[in-house]
């Protein structure tokens, strides 16, 4: 395959940092340089010549350097056809040096819109001629090689490392890939800022791949688009796939509700153990007692580290995932004799504040649920108020039911979930269901509290929660028929508070 060698490159870049390893290893190949103004006393700085683009374009920088590179004479240089018989007649006619390489960082719009800048500073931090220069270059990737941003700098050193200044037009055309998805993903940045709360159309981008080995099964591809290394570092184990990234998502989003020290056993998505204890080991064997058969195969996590003694009980089981602040060293040793097993340290907890998905021809979008009830939300509607101990176990139930599949509703005690009724299509089925579960690993319900993700349409739950010795409940409220929940608590002796917040989660 013909190769194309770069002669001349035109340098635009708003950071500096990192440019010198790249210019440097350019010139000793005897590339010449051009540059905007910063940009060319950086190339100068380090004993290497370059032109200023005012000396190319015969005009200054103008209206505040709005206008530097915009000029037929840079444009010209890029975009012409060197195969193009007129366009070579142009470029001859007019002096217009070809450019074979053109280096660009952006103002960085976006930083500055989340560093809180007012209109006019974020208005100025739309980039014009870099933008246009990267587009340029980015077209005419038959002739031209377009670095688009700093994280094209090291593909860049690299080709040259093994190739010399030379490069084929396979080469050019990945960088002209990674070229668009720059200037889209900045284009995108500013709509959504013009756009903000009328949300008129849905932009978002994300230019990190990766492919999975397939979807929710094996005869479906998937792909992450993300940077999961920037929430987790990966200690062992396969590869994650797309049903853990679910898992994992619904793990860290349940999770982060809880600020005592908490454990959690994940499957599809919904939790079947969890508990809070002043001591690692015990919130796990107290989550494990849970469910200890779904917790086969599950995804674990804690909010604490995991020191050895609790590594220990865990290794006990079969499990998929393990995703933990931290572990020490002897924790490591033990989890790690299972080479499969997936151990993350989940460096930053925080997520998207915005949910979507496709369905149907469009997209749906809403804000994410994070709202936790506190003590001052509840409204005891009952003749009965919850003890202390029950208010802390309503809360607690609360959080989890918020995160799982509706029809939900979860029985606790102790800051233990004793049971759950998942993704039913009646709320009594899913009472129905907790009820079974918690006979099924011997939970006696006597005392323990209940909580719903939705408001009771009929009395009907609340009478069999008090059959199975629910002391109290903790439900959104809403319903025409509340006064019936709430007289049937009264009549079997039950405290019922209401939240105002439902938590579906279809
Ligand atoms: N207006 C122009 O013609 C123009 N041409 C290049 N730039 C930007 O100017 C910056 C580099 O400027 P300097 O070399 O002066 O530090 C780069 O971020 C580049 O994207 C421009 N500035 C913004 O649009």
């Amino acid at each position: 395959m013909e190769k194309k060698r770069i002669k001349r490159a035109l340098v635009s870049v708003y950071h500096k940092d990192n440019l010198d390893v790249i210019i440097k290893k350019l010139h000793a190949e005897g590339v010449e340089f051009v540059s905007t103004g910063g940009t060319q006393s950086f190339i100068e700085s380090l004993d290497i010549p370059c032109s200023a683009v005012e000396d190319l374009t015969g005009y200054p920088s103008i209206l505040g350097g709005r206008v530097k590179t915009l000029h037929p004479k840079v444009f010209g240089g890029i975009l012409n056809r060197r195969d193009n018989e007129l366009d070579k007649a142009q470029i001859a006619e007019y002096e217009i040096p070809e450019i074979d390489l053109v280096i660009v960082d952006l103002y960085p719009f976006e930083a500055t819109v989340a560093a809180g800048a007012d209109e006019p500073t974020t208005i100025e931090k739309i980039d014009i001629g870099g933008i246009s220069l990267i587009r340029a270059a980015a077209k005419n990737y038959n002739d031209v090689v377009i670095v688009a941003s700093q994280e094209q700098y090291e593909p860049l050193f690299d080709l040259i490392s093994s190739n010399g200044a030379e490069t084929t037009l396979e080469e050019r055309r990945w960088f002209a890939k990674e070229a668009f998805g720059v200037s889209s993903h900045y284009d995108s940045a500013i709509f959504n800022y013009f756009d903000g709360q009328d949300k008129s159309g849905f932009r978002m981008s994300e230019n990190n791949a990766k492919i999975l080995r397939y979807g929710e099964n094996p005869h479906q591809g998937g792909i992450f688009f993300g940077k999961f290394e920037d929430m987790f570092e990966q200690l062992q184990g396969r590869e994650i796939s797309y049903n853990n990234l679910l898992d994992i998502d619904a793990a860290v989003n349940l999770i982060n509700d809880f600020d005592d020290i908490t454990f959690a056993i994940l499957k599809h998505n919904n939790a079947c153990g969890i508990a809070s204890r002043p001591v690692l080991v015990d919130a796990w064997n107290a989550a494990l007692a849970g469910d200890p058969v779904s917790a086969f195969g599950g995804v674990l996590i804690t909010n604490a580290i995991i020191d050895k003694t609790t590594a220990e009980e865990m290794n006990k089981i079969f499990f998929e995932v393990v995703i933990a602040p931290d572990y020490d060293l002897e924790a490591i040793e033990i989890l790690s004799q299972k080479k499969n097993r997936i151990i993350l340290i989940i460096k930053e907890a925080k997520i998207k504040s915005k949910q979507f998905r496709s369905l149907l021809n469009g997209v749906l979008l809403q804000d994410k649920d994070t709202h936790i009830e506190t003590p001052e939300d509840l409204k005891v509607v009952t003749t009965k108020a919850p003890t202390a101990g029950e208010i802390e176990d309503l809360l607690f139930a609360n959080k989890i039911v918020k995160h799982t599949k509706s029809n939900a509703i979860v029985f606790a005690k102790n800051k233990q979930m004793f049971a759950s009724g998942v993704g039913q299509t009646s709320r009594v089925d899913a009472l129905k269901q907790a009820v079974d579960k918690a006979a099924a690993f011997d939970f006696d319900l006597k005392g323990a509290v209940m909580a719903s993700d939705a408001f009771f349409p009929f009395p009907d739950c609340v009478e069999l929660a008090a059959e199975a010795g629910i002391t109290a409940v903790i439900q959104p409220g809403g319903s025409i028929n509340d006064k019936l929940s709430i007289a049937k608590c009264d009549e079997t002796g039950l405290a019922m508070v209401t939240t105002g917040f439902r938590h579906f989660k279809h």
